[in-house]
């Protein structure tokens, strides 16, 4: 579905991200894990084509084409869809006109979508102004309820969601993802999925295939994503560093 091929990328001549190579197969859930500003963010805004983010070598293949220098909506058409970590506030443009817009011809009961995930008091209200973080991230996975997307990118879906919200967030997401209410790893309805924590507490609602660990720009390591995050917990982020430059070293 998705592969990521010796991706080099600079934010203002900065470079961010360093020869990343990664692939999401349809129907996976792809988890990634790495330190605070370890480049996870950008690897997403750069999938998703947002502008700031040159690629300077590599490539992104979607669907089996080559979107690396594809426009962001193009990239929505065929089948992306993001729920940021930081959504820009959009002032005088409603939430409701906004996913009248994502939901084009589709049939769809907005009033009662957004009922559904506590979110029909926001639909009048300027996008993202003033919303809490939890309220920010429920109005984005509406907003996805809405594309409904054949590959998720979401960036920290827990990150400042209470326990409670933390359930709602978690099993409409788990819907999305699934496309009904259960499915099995290789039901062929399942979407992909590739998606930043740093908790793991989203591992308590999706079942992920695969994890990636990216450290200071560069993929370390991959694996089980459970056992992955066990390691990281006991023993931080510095050994999969070590593990890296000593495989690196012996090649
Ligand atoms: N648009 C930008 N302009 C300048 N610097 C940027 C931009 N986007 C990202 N960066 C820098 O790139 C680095 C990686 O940022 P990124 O947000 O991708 O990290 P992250 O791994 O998602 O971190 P966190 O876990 O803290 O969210 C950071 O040092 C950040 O300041």
């Amino acid at each position: 579905m998705l592969q990521i091929e010796d991706l080099c990328v600079e934010v203002a001549g900065r470079p961010l991200l360093k020869n990343v190579t990664l692939e999401v197969e349809k129907g996976e859930t792809t988890i990634l894990f790495g330190p605070n500003g370890a480049g996870k963010s950008a690897l997403l805004s750069t999938i998703m084509g947002f502008s700031n983010y040159e690629v300077t070598s590599g490539k992104i293949f979607f669907k089996g084409k080559d979107i690396t220098d594809a426009p962001i909506n193009e990239r929505a058409k065929m089948g992306i869809g993001i729920m940021a970590q930081r959504p820009p506030n959009i002032v005088g443009v409603k939430l409701r006109d906004l996913l009248e817009i994502e939901s084009q011809k589709k049939v769809l009961n907005l009033d009662e979508l957004a009922g559904s995930i506590d979110m029909k008091r926001f639909l009048d209200r300027d996008i993202n102004v003033g919303f809490s973080g939890g309220e920010i991230k429920r109005s984005e996975l509406l907003q996805l309820s809405v594309q409904q997307p054949d590959f998720y990118l979401l960036d920290e879906p827990e990150s400042g969601v209470d326990p409670v919200n933390m359930a709602q967030v978690g099993s409409t997401i788990k819907r999305l993802i699934c496309n009904k209410k259960a499915c099995a790893a290789n039901d062929p309805d399942r979407k992909s999925a590739l998606v930043i924590t740093h908790t793991g507490e989203i591992l308590d609602y999706l079942d992920a295939d695969k994890a990636y660990i990216l450290c200071n720009g560069s993929v370390m390591c991959s694996g089980n994503p459970n056992r992955l995050l066990k390691e990281i917990k006991t023993q931080g982020y510095d050994e999969c560093i070590r593990c890296k430059l000593n495989l690196t070293q012996i090649q």
